[in-house]
């Protein structure tokens, strides 16, 4: 029996009738069957069973190109998972941190397709790719939904001009008397699963959609479409192209994703392990990013008495920590606490305001013997697992 068999199976008992040149598309799996009396022939994507590939090797996909790429080998970068490929054109590597991983580099769509065909165990890709090409397919799970980079959105934009120029939400667009059986409003996407899925959600009847790879902004200028359905960011290729978004219009917020086969992740040996690892990385990077941690050299007659006076300060207090240690000098012979290391960590936006409450501290009197000393600054920016110090100011010391 062909190894193509249980599909054509599948395939042929889903139509009725003879199939003397058929094609039929199976979405999830992307499998497209051709099939006549004489000859079968398949296109497929991926694997033919659901059966869990047998090898070793965890697979990670990253994009391949794109404007993904740079900013995903970036991420992993400062995760300390340098990802070692040899040349751009090489499209395995490997994450010498991870041993029993393997990079994959794929086309986003392509990483989406991969994993739920089981040649994927792992991907990072763009959570819009995620939708619409895994169509809601319960075994891809989205580990990480937040890796704060590819920022965008899946939105309905109209021309600014014409029958829409008074047209400004969603609801407007579906009352124009205009839309008919015979003459649907036009829309031209990429997103032809989540834009016929968003339109019926939504209660628009008569929609038809076209498609193209790129330039989709062109197309009501063109005359092909009245509305496109596209990704956004900056929002320059619409105003740029005279159109504009309405109210309701959005139909995804997207960024980049960490996302697994369910499938992997349960039966593949060490697949869990792996991703709780990459997953525990990015989070402790992520949350780093913008936390700085301040360090300040403060008089004292004792460790609780600094923390008191820091815990006193209304806008320091809520703060995490502080961390208080003796700082020792040599005084008549004998090493004496004098001073006390202050340790908070605060968020990027508060770091100046901490560093002047700090400074404006009011300092115990000096005691006789005691070196002149007031506050020591240093910041740090937590970098993932490893902190890295710099110096922001010092004051005496
Ligand atoms: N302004 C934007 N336009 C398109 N994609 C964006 C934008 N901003 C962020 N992104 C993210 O980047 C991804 C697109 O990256 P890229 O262009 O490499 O994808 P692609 O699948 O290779 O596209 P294509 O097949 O059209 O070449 C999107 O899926 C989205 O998550
Ligand atoms: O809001 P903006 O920052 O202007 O970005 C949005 C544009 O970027 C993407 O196109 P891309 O640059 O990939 O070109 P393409 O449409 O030819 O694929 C997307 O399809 C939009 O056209
Ligand atoms: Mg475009």
């Amino acid at each position: 029996m062909s190894p193509l068999q249980p599909y054509f199976q599948q395939c042929l008992f889903s139509v009725s009738g003879p199939c003397p040149s058929l094609y039929i598309s199976v979405s999830k799996r992307s499998f497209i069957s051709c099939c006549s009396s004489q000859s079968q022939t398949a296109v497929v994507n991926g694997k033919l069973d659901s059966r869990i590939a047998e090898r070793d090797e965890i697979r990670l996909g990253l994009p391949s190109k794109g404007r993904m790429a740079a900013d995903t080998l970036d991420l992993l970068k400062d995760c300390q998972l340098s990802v070692k490929q040899v040349n751009p054109r090489q499209y395995v590597a490997q994450i010498p941190q991870l041993s029993n991983l393997g990079v994959w580099f794929q086309r986003p769509k392509d990483i989406v397709r991969k994993l739920l065909s089981g040649d994927l165990d792992l991907g990072i890709v763009g959570l819009d790719t995620v939708s619409e090409y895994g169509q809601g397919n319960e075994d891809l799970i989205i580990v990480h939904d937040a890796l704060e980079y590819g920022d965008c959105h899946l939105s309905l934009a109209i021309p600014k001009y014409g029958i829409f120029e008074n047209i400004n939400s969603l609801k407007e667009l579906a009352r124009m008397p205009q839309w008919t059986v015979e003459k649907p409003l036009r829309v031209a996407t990429g997103f032809t699963y989540l834009g016929p899925k968003f339109m019926k959600e939504n209660g628009l009847k008569h929609v038809i959609f076209s498609t193209a790879d790129g330039a989709l902004e062109a197309a009501p200028a063109m005359g092909i479409a009245d509305a496109i359905l596209d990704l956004v960011s900056s929002g320059t290729t619409l105003r740029e192209n005279n159109l504009k978004e309405i109210e309701g219009g959005v139909v995804l917020e997207s960024q980049a994703v960490l996302v697994a086969s369910r499938k992997a992740l349960i039966q593949r040996k060490g697949a869990l392990d792996t991703t709780h690892e990459i997953l525990e990385r990015f989070e402790a990077h992520l949350r780093a990013i913008g936390q700085f941690m301040v360090t300040a050299n403060m008089r004292g007659s004792s460790a609780e008495e600094v923390a008191e006076r820091i815990l006193s300060q209304p806008s320091l207090a809520g703060l995490q920590g502080p961390t208080v240690s003796p700082v020792f000098s040599k005084r008549d012979g004998k090493a004496v606490a004098d001073c006390y290391a202050t340790v908070i960590c605060v968020p990027k936006k508060a770091l100046y305001k901490s560093v002047q409450q700090l400074r404006a501290h009011p300092q115990p009197k000096r005691r006789v013997g005691v070196n002149e000393q007031g506050f020591h600054f240093c910041s740090s920016r937590l970098v993932n697992l490893n902190v890295v110090w710099c110096r922001l100011e010092v004051v005496g010391c």
